[in-house]
């Protein structure tokens, strides 16, 4: 069951919150939770049919002249992408799911930016909402039912607003009806082996994240054996997303032979290709199911 009325206040940009940019503001539904409106309106958007973006090209690892050169690729890249993405999602929200550890956080907020849509992180609205300064503290004060309830009235509270990039809680997608809520925009899924969940997660430890935490052992070992059970249990609930964005395939492209080399924007990059895919995917079917449905008409007009 769901908590009744977090009522959100949300004082999003004085706790850092939102990262989105500051003009004007939407006021939500909910009263107290107020979003920047986006510069979307500000930015030239690509219209359909528009020339495609050139593919993601093999990295080569040597030099800093190199390197800084890939950068500067990769953000141009980011921006045109992005562009062209804001056209497509006309307004709807972009919601990630994946494991703890997948990158949610890192890759929903470059999105956010690039898009002028605003940022929040699930765990943190919820964190406010309950008055804890994390996760870990909810968890361990109150239960995780609890916090799962908290969670699915951040999501429901999210849901009825626009030009948002949202990243949930690894376990968001076990209920069905934070499903219905994120279904208002559009969910990808950041799909991320679990050796490398692991790696990241032992890299800056398992005290913010209460369902990896032990109190002993290698954070390696612990973390993956951990992952991997949740994994099992939450079965194919990432699936659900409408797009899936695989760290794998991504290297794979690029020439590597490890998903570590790849960077968070690397992966927003993907993202908003395969956001753009499905959209138009979507508008394909749709205009099929149209066309199909003039046909009948037109048939039994004549009949
Ligand atoms: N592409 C990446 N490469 C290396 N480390 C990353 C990458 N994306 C995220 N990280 C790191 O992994 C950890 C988990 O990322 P985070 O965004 O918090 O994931 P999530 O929100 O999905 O749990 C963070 O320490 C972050 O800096
Ligand atoms: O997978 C999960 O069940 C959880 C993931 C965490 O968020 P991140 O995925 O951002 O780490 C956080 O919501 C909580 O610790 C539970
Ligand atoms: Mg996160």
């Amino acid at each position: 069951m769901e908590a009744g009325g977090v009522g959100l206040a949300l004082q999003t940009r004085a706790a850092g919150f939102g990262t989105g940019p500051r003009r004007g503001g939407l006021q939500s539904p909910i009263g107290s939770l107020r979003v920047a409106e986006p510069a979307g309106a500000a930015v030239a958007v690509r219209a359909r049919g528009s020339k495609p973006v050139a593919p993601l090209r093999a990295k080569k690892s040597s030099g800093g002249h190199e390197n800084l050169h890939n950068s500067v690729d990769e953000a141009l890249l980011l921006k045109r992408k992005s562009e062209e993405v804001l056209f497509y999602l006309n307004g709807r929200c972009v919601y990630l799911v994946g494991m703890m550890g997948s990158g949610k956080s890192t890759v929903g907020k470059i999105m956010s930016e690039v898009l002028g849509y605003s940022f929040f992180d699930s765990d943190k609205l919820v964190e406010q909402a309950v008055g804890m300064p994390s996760v870990a503290q909810i968890f361990k004060v109150h239960s995780e039912a609890f916090f799962r309830d908290n969670e699915s009235s951040v999501l429901r509270d999210l849901s009825s607003m626009r030009r948002l990039v949202v990243a949930t809680g690894g376990g968001a997608v076990i209920r069905p009806v934070n499903w219905k809520y994120m279904k208002k925009g559009l969910s990808v899924w950041l799909d991320v082996p679990l050796d490398a969940l692991a790696r990241r997660i032992a890299k800056v430890g398992t005290a913010s994240r209460p369902l990896l935490d032990q109190p002993s052992g290698d954070p390696y070992t612990m973390a993956f054996s951990k992952l991997s059970m949740l994994a099992e249990q939450r079965g194919d609930a990432y699936a659900n997303a409408d797009v899936r964005v695989s760290l794998e395939e991504i290297a794979s492209k690029q020439g590597h032979d490890d998903v570590s080399k790849l960077t968070p924007t690397d992966i927003a990059i993907e993202s908003f290709h395969k956001i753009e895919s499905f959209v138009l995917e979507q508008t394909a079917d749709n205009a099929a199911g149209d066309s199909q449905a003039e046909s009948q008409v037109q048939r039994m007009q004549t009949l």
